[in-house]
């Protein structure tokens, strides 16, 4: 599989979420199928909230991730370009909502399917659905923003 992420430059690739650099990090994968797209994550022991089920910091970092990821991806694709091509779409996040409807089990994989609801100027809305087995256990919205070129001055 050859993931959105993987498109991303080696000096923007320590991002806890996603960053294929970051040893201590989720380094999730995301792809689209059809129309949505799409990003796996196995949880671990160490992601334990209350015994047998993940923490909400972990569901709303992969949601995070997955929606920049989508954004990116998403802006790509409105313009009939490859993600390796120039100019570059490097988003970050400008808000991040998440609701938990159910408890997300620790022992099962995670499928997060996002869907891209609006792209207007440098901002793209992404909602996000976190399954384990056939439960929808939360769902996110974010609104992600190109990054400016001043970026953290
Ligand atoms: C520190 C990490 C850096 C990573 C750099 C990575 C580059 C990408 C490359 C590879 C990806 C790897 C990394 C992925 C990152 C993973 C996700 C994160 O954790 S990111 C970190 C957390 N987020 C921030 O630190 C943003 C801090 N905030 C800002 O820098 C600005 O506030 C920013 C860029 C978000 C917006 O500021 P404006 O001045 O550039 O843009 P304006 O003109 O205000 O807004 C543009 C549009 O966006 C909407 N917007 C902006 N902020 C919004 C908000 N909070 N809620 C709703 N809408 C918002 C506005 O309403 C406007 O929309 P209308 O054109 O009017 O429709």
């Amino acid at each position: 599989m050859y993931a959105f992420q993987d498109h991303y430059p080696e000096n923007l690739s320590h991002c806890y979420g996603c960053g294929s650099q970051n040893p201590h990090g989720h380094q999730i994968k995301t792809e689209w199928e059809g129309d949505e797209t799409v990003t796996r994550f196995r949880p671990e022991p160490f992601h334990t909230s209350v015994p047998g089920f993940a923490y909400g910091g972990l569901i709303a970092s992969l949601i995070d991730c997955h929606s920049t990821a989508s954004a990116a991806a998403a802006m790509y694709r409105q313009e009939g370009r490859s993600m390796d091509s120039l100019p570059a779409f490097r988003f970050v996040t400008g808000s991040l909502h998440v609701d938990f409807l159910k408890p997300t089990p620790i022992d099962a994989e995670l499928v997060i399917r996002g869907q891209v609801k609006e792209i207007k100027g440098r901002k793209v809305v992404i909602e996000s659905q976190v399954w384990a087995r056939t439960v929808m256990t939360a769902k996110g919205v974010v609104v992600a923003v190109q990054m400016p070129e001043n970026f953290g001055t």
